[in-house]
């Protein structure tokens, strides 16, 4: 048997809606619509299934109030999180929001009415007092404070929602459970006792062992609901994660485990981002919830310590589980011992015995470079998928950047780098010479500064979307300007390695063995604005190599561009 929801009802008001289904969808088309951003998007999807129950909308002042200061709305019900929608003066003024109005709830992805919300009140929050109890200070290295205050806007709307329509996604859609599919899934698989494990990061042994101790100490049955709504910044992306869960799961005893995804925007807010947490869990029925270490924590505030202790949510759970209904199964942190090949939490392990660990940024660190990954640490099918999203640099994209005059030399140059290149073979090679752009991307564009600028832009757009496809991008435009230069670099490595290579071929000689007569015909004032004539050349100030034709030739240019490189592992053979 499922857990009973927070309050005695599950709040899923698609279930409750769906007889007045087309009427609402009839109405919602008429009302001013208001569009969600992603994070709203979450809290809307989890308050229409009843995951945030007993909550039916977002919080009204008093209930805000009651959240912020005791955890509790105003009925006394426990929340844990403030759930609330904010918008801006200009917002309110243009949608007509007041006590009363009816708005619908659109999604930004598709313009899909998802459901309508009438306004009960609008007021101003205040969001340092909101940072400081629900977050424990107002210290914005903290992401959930950083949202909160520069980001959520000036003013809450409280209300309650009707549902018009489910949120549509496009991913793991198997793996994707309301409160209510799952707890039939649980009656189905004839589950009594359901530990949830709660996760924004890729499961490793340790995590394995944890969550099967939980069972086993309880007697239950394992609940896997990694977010994969918003996490911390920075975070590995949900997709990678959900397929390193999947490629976990076969390695608990058949049948002990099940995976569901939970579309839910973290704040990071430890402590009362756990209780919340547990009550998000009792939601979707399940009887028991693990708190490790460090629960939902941000990690190092501004003076580089933890924002949170790191049994700090286990603490507040604690006092709160008993009524809320739900045990938490605390854990310490999982050691793995060598000489006996098994984790153990760390305040198990007597004194003096062997440890072994990895930390996170030993992992990241072990992925980048391509070292190995002990079968202690983790399962090679959990390392296969995490290999496949970093990849070593030799099987990633970059860029190679090449400024000067117009017959510096860089078409050559180019052309001779896209031979050497193809011949080492190992990824496709993508030209964007200046005139193939010119005529391919950029023919409705002429030579002032801002039309130069769009041309870099689209080039540096084109290297980027290549470079992350995993390309070598030969890139040869004169690039004038440094700004346009360090905008294409700003965006390019975002994507994979760039580098901007000057080719510092005087304006003399650039001019002397010019045997199409450009020059010329731009003395002589037949074309305007030609760089280096009557138009500006800005040398850029930190290129990553600086090359000249009149001194070297284009095969120990090339050759210096290969060493480059080489020296950042993006030709190793592997
Ligand atoms: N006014 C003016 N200034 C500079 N260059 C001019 C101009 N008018 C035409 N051309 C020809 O356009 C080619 C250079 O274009 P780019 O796209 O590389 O220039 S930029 O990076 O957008 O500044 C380059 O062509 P190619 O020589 O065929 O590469 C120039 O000869």
């Amino acid at each position: 048997m499922a857990n009973s929801p927070n309050g005695g009802i599950l709040k899923d008001l698609f279930a409750r809606d769906l007889p007045r289904q087309a009427e609402l969808q009839a109405e919602a088309e008429t009302l001013n619509a208001l569009t969600l951003t992603e994070r709203h998007l979450c809290d809307l999807e989890l308050i229409l299934n009843g995951g945030f129950s007993p909550i039916e909308g977002f919080l009204t002042e008093k209930d805000y109030n009651g959240v912020v200061e005791t955890n509790r709305l105003a009925d006394g019900a426990l929340l844990g999180m403030p759930i609330n929608l904010d918008v801006d003066q200009e917002t309110i003024d243009r949608l007509s929001i007041k006590p009363g109005a009816r708005i619908t709830l659109r999604d930004f992805r598709d313009d899909r009415n998802l459901a309508i919300f009438t306004v009960e009140d609008v007021y101003k929050p205040d969001k340092v007092k909101e940072a400081n109890l629900v977050f424990g200070s107002d210290d914005d290295t903290h992401p959930g404070v950083k949202y909160l205050l520069s980001t959520a806007k000036e003013f809450y709307v409280g209300g309650k929602l009707e549902a018009v329509n489910r949120l549509e996604h496009y991913d793991f859609l198997d793996l994707r459970f309301t409160p209510s599919e799952l707890r039939a899934h649980f009656n189905k698989l004839g589950w009594q006792k359901v530990v949830a494990f709660q996760t924004r990061n890729p499961m490793h042994r340790a995590h394995r062992e944890l969550t099967v101790r939980a069972a086993r100490s309880q007697q239950a049955n394992v609940l896997i609901q990694p977010v994969v709504g918003l996490t911390k910044p920075g975070d590995i992306d949900h997709f990678t994660r959900v397929r390193v869960y999947k490629a976990l799961l076969p390695r608990y005893p058949n049948g002990m485990a099940a995976l569901a995804l939970l579309p839910l925007a973290m704040r990071m807010g430890g402590p009362r981002e756990a209780l919340w947490h547990a009550i998000i869990r009792k939601n979707h029925g399940a009887t028991h919830f693990i708190v490790g270490r460090d629960h939902a924590g941000p990690g190092k505030n501004k003076n580089g310590k933890d924002h949170y202790g790191p049994y700090d949510a286990q603490h507040l759970v604690q006092q709160y589980q008993e009524e809320l209904g739900i045990k938490m199964v605390e854990f310490q942190e999982m050691i793995y011992l060598p000489d006996r090949d098994e984790y153990q939490p760390v305040n198990e392990i007597p004194e003096g015995t062997r440890t072994l660990n990895i930390s996170g940024t030993e992992l990241r660190h072990r992925l980048r470079t391509g070292k190995d990954i002990p079968a202690w640490f983790s399962y090679p099918e959990v390392v296969k998928v995490l290999r496949e999203q970093n990849p070593l640099p030799a099987q990633k994209g970059f860029t190679v950047f090449m400024t000067g005059y117009q017959n510096s030399g860089k078409d050559q140059i180019a052309r001779a780098l896209q031979v050497t290149l193809m011949q080492g073979g190992g990824r496709p090679v993508s030209m964007l010479l200046g005139e193939n752009v010119r005529h391919e991307l950029s023919s409705e564009l002429g030579f002032t500064r801002q039309d130069r600028d769009v041309n870099i832009g689209r080039i540096a757009f084109v290297a980027s979307e290549l470079t992350k496809a995993g390309a070598a991008v030969i890139a040869a435009p004169i690039a004038p300007f440094n700004a346009a230069r360090e905008q294409a670099r700003e965006l390019i490595e975002k994507s994979g390695p760039f580098f901007l290579v000057h080719v510092a071929t005087p304006l003399e000689y650039c001019e002397k063995t010019d045997r199409r007569g450009i020059y010329a015909a731009a003395r002589k004032g037949e074309i305007k604005g030609f760089t280096g004539v009557d138009d500006p050349y800005e040398s850029p100030v930190k290129p990553d190599l600086t090359v000249n034709l009149e001194k070297q030739d284009v095969r120990s240019i090339v050759h210096e561009i290969v060493l480059l490189l080489e020296s950042r592992g993006l030709l190793d053979r592997l």
